[in-house]
């Protein structure tokens, strides 16, 4: 389906804007041609002093009301039309948004950050453009000039015509202008995505290219792609202005075709002067709408161009399963969780990562996974947390089969702790509220005493604004350890009862380590734990270990020295 097509059927209200801006371009436009009619005849009688039925001040009045009227319908449709368009923009933003959390990691590790940044900032900020300027413009660049010229119609038929043979030609130049823009704008689209891309990995690997003195190639790499960015931008920009060129010249010779025809006429006194006078102001209005359209030409390109990277991250099908297939809630406490010849491939992969892998969890039982690096274990704990789904095989939850734990009532239930926990840019409190539900009242004693308990209370003494200390981004950074604690406080706070630990002591010197497995041991007590490490010391304080082979093949360890290997 055509983007256009498509943004009206998505936006529904976009429907009630097209309406909307019709009716108020039709007051508009009888405004318009009461107001070049009051202003003939006021002109009539001031300067030639044609007989009229009224005098001067009330056709001075009747000029200023409808000259009024034309202002407020023009505001109130460029007031709607804004408000629309910002209403659209927050819809598609979180539309956007909600749907990205809906994609397996596979896919979102595969789309690159600065493109979906890209799209979704500058994509949804060039739609709303596309949406408050373009959309509008163009239901007007018809509706205007049809109006006009049926009442041109009825006063000049000859003037009429000259409008009805220039205004064709507008059109056709436009649309061939508007095919060779389309594809320069979606090039320029895509330059740009690809800018940010690049912009955002040489910030993110800043240190690695400062330590490796790469400096210099990262420059030339950015000033390429932003000198095929300023091409891109000069290509559109050169039609855009090629386009108001034409628009122009036709605009011209059809205004200048029709005063000439007019003088003439009237020189030979073959036509009256008001109607004369009201076709002349008539005819500049008749093109200005086209015009108009095309100084936002540019802004519509870009809104389509955006529109279509925006429709496909909507396409993707939606991988959540109903939240009901998982009959689990945390009051009821975990049961046991079977795997039954579970395969995994990751998309393009020749092999399976997992290959017809069996396990059983008993409920508070916790197992280590260990393996050569490479072998799937992280990629089983993803299986578990739900944030992949088996290629085949079947999963059994308390005895009911389902397809894949891919569903928010089981993330309820899961915490997963990894070796790098992501801390976001705010607050402590911000940092540690989000591992509970929205809404969930949750006291600062509660806080600190989740601090505490992750070993966090000396740290926490030293910050200047307690809880309200800002971390992360822009904030105070903390150090590998500090962040492993205040993930750990967060798995206390969030009470899920399957904790899901990816090497969380990788990357610590030995002696944080140690820490941070003391306030782990606390916080495995009554759960369901599966740890994947390297760390046989860890591995060996779990109830059972299982070594992963190459093939991710399991096999219950029996004795420390079929374990160690993984060190
Ligand atoms: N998104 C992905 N797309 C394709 N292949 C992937 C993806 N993620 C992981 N893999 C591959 O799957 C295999 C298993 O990866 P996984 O991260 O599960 O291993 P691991 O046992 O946890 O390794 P390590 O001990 O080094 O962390 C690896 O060969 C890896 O390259």
């Amino acid at each position: 389906m055509n983007v256009q097509a498509r943004l009206i059927r998505e936006l529904s209200a976009t429907k009630f804007l097209i309406a909307w801006t019709f009716a108020l371009g039709v007051c508009s436009s009888v405004s318009l041609l009461l107001q070049a009619h009051f202003m003939a005849v006021w002109i009539g009688i001031l300067f030639l002093h044609v007989p009229q039925y009224t005098n001067l001040f009330v056709i001075a009045a009747e000029l200023a009301i409808t000259f009024l009227a034309r202002s407020v319908f023009g505001a109130v449709s460029g007031w709607s039309a804004a408000r629309f368009a910002a209403n659209a923009k927050l819809d598609i933003r979180s539309h956007w948004m909600s749907q990205l959390f809906k994609l397996s990691p596979v896919k979102i590790e595969k789309m690159q950050t600065g493109e979906l940044t890209t799209t979704a900032v500058t994509g949804v900020e060039n739609l709303e453009s596309y949406l408050a300027r373009y959309l509008p413009q163009s239901i007007e660049a018809v509706l205007v000039p049809v109006v006009l010229l049926i009442y041109i119609l009825r006063l000049d038929w000859i003037s009429a015509v000259l409008l009805v043979i220039t205004a064709p030609v507008i059109v056709f130049f436009m649309i061939l202008l508007g095919k060779g823009a389309d594809s320069v704008a979606h090039k320029q689209w895509h330059v740009l995505q690809d800018l940010s891309s690049r912009f955002l990995e040489m910030i993110e690997g800043l240190m690695a290219l400062k330590l490796f003195s790469r400096s210099t190639d990262a420059k030339r790499i950015l000033s390429r792609i932003g000198d095929a960015n300023r091409v891109a931008t000069m290509k559109t920009l050169r039609i855009a202005f090629l386009s108001a060129f034409v628009l122009e010249l036709f605009a011209t010779l059809g205004t200048a075709a029709v005063a000439l025809a007019l003088g003439l006429r009237l020189i030979h006194a073959e036509l009256a002067f008001t109607p004369a006078l009201t076709v002349l102001l008539l005819t500049p209005e008749f093109f200005q709408p086209i015009r108009a359209l095309g100084s936002e030409f540019h802004a519509g390109l870009n809104g389509l161009a955006a529109a279509e990277s925006l429709f496909e991250l909507f396409d993707e099908p939606d991988e959540e399963i109903n939240a009901h297939d998982i009959p689990w809630t945390i009051a009821n406490g975990l049961p046991d969780i079977r795997f039954t010849n579970i395969r995994f491939h990751y998309p393009g992969e020749k092999k399976d990562t997992l290959g017809s892998f069996n396990l059983t969890i008993q409920p508070e039982q916790r197992i280590a996974i260990v393996g050569p690096s490479g072998c799937g274990k992280t990629t089983l704990l993803k299986l578990l947390s739900g944030t992949l789904s088996p290629s085949a095989g079947i999963i059994e939850v308390g005895g009911k089969q389902v397809q894949t734990l891919a569903s928010p009532t089981w993330r309820k239930l899961v915490t997963l702790l990894n070796q790098q926990p992501h801390i976001f840019s705010g607050s402590i409190r911000d940092n540690l509220l989000m591992a509970i539900p929205m809404g969930e009242m949750v006291g600062d004693d509660q806080l600190h005493n989740v601090l505490r308990k992750a070993g966090l209370t000396t740290w926490f003494r030293s910050l200047p604004n307690g809880l309200d200390t800002q971390i992360g981004d822009g904030g105070r950074m903390v150090s590998g350890g500090e962040a492993q604690r205040i993930a750990i406080a967060r798995a206390w706070l969030r009470k899920s009862p399957l904790l899901l630990l990816d090497e969380p002591t990788a990357h610590l010197d030995p002696l944080t380590a140690a820490e941070i497995e003391t306030a782990l041991d606390e916080l495995m007590v009554n759960r369901t734990v599966i740890v994947v490490t390297h760390d046989p010391g860890l591995a060996s304080r779990m109830d059972r270990v299982i070594l992963l082979t190459s093939r991710g093949i399991r096999k219950d360890c029996e004795t420390k020295q079929e374990y160690r290997f993984a060190d």
